[in-house]
């Protein structure tokens, strides 16, 4: 069995406070993006995981794909599998990948081996190996709220828009950069905002994360600089950090940004 894991990005990002367990409570929007790892599931004799494509750093045997498969295999009776993970959407991005490589596994043990699972079912084992690893059980537009993990629908269509996304050659940890932030509550709530016409979310929305990544890495923000030079409606910093995106009325080409960035065009 194969399937294709998504990326997504953020619109906007509040992080309201800090919680006792030390994670943080936030306010953001998650949009699915049409780039995508790819994921097979093989039977075999021991079950293993196998990485091609764009390193992912540490042992393969601590992929969280495998995290996946261990955490059902606690309630069921899951036959041994090879994880074959092809890796394309980079990582260290605030793209999600990892989350969404761990989310399609479970949606696929769940179809491959008719473990009859709900949707509400599958995002609660995926709470459980990532913050924002349940959004990508639906992949659907949401307002996310709490660690990331509460949703509401959200009517939000960019299918119209050129997306551009640009990753610097810098790796942000995700728990280094929760670290740079401090938590404060916005006068005014994404939700609110998000439905302005997409003109005004250059001057209304923003990513708590910016200014702490953008200091350390000055790189990140001189890309959504020349994003906005190029023309961009609306250009943010995903999750945190380090892929910029922006997004444009007409398709066009990047060639500059290429020399020193991966760019990846209407994603
Ligand atoms: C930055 C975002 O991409 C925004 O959508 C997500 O919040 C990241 O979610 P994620 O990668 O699934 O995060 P996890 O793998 O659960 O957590 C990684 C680390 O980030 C920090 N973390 C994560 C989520 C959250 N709401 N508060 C946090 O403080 C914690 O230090 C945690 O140890
Ligand atoms: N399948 C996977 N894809 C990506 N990273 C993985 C995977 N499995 C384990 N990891 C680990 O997770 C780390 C990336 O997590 P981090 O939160 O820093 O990045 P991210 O791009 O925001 O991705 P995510 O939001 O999916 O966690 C990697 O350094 C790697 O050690």
């Amino acid at each position: 069995m194969l399937a294709f894991a998504n990326a997504k990005i953020n619109i906007g990002l509040n992080i309201t406070d800090k919680r006792a367990d030390g994670y943080h409570n936030l306010e953001t929007a998650f949009y699915p993006l049409k780039l995508y790892d790819v994921v097979e599931l093989l039977d075999a004799g021991h079950t293993h995981c196998m990485v091609k494509g764009l390193d992912v750093p540490g042992q393969n045997q601590d992929n969280i794909c495998l995290k996946a498969y261990d955490l059902l295999s606690m309630d069921f009776n899951l036959p041994p599998q090879k994880i074959v993970l092809l890796k394309n959407i980079p990582v260290g991005a605030g793209l999600g990948g990892g989350s969404s490589d761990a989310a399609l596994v479970i949606r696929m043990l769940n179809d491959k081996f008719k473990l009859g699972l709900s949707v509400v079912q599958m995002q609660s084992y995926a709470s459980i190996l990532g913050a924002d690893c349940a959004f990508f059980i639906e992949n659907k537009p949401v307002m996310a709220y709490g660690i990331g993990n509460e949703f509401e629908d959200l009517d939000l269509d960019l299918s119209s828009y050129f997306k551009v996304l640009v990753k610097a050659p810098v790796h942000v940890a995700t728990s280094t950069a929760y670290a740079g932030v401090k938590p404060s509550r916005s006068s005014s709530s994404l939700k609110d905002l998000i439905h302005l016409p997409l003109t005004a979310w250059r001057k209304e929305l923003k990513n708590d994360f910016e200014p702490s990544v953008f200091g350390a890495h000055p790189e990140i923000e001189k890309i959504k600089e020349a994003l906005y030079a190029s023309g961009a409606l609306f250009a943010l910093m995903s999750g945190s950090g380090s892929a910029v995106y922006g997004l444009f009325t007409q398709p066009l080409k990047l060639a500059l940004l290429e020399k020193e960035n991966k760019v990846f065009y209407d994603v």
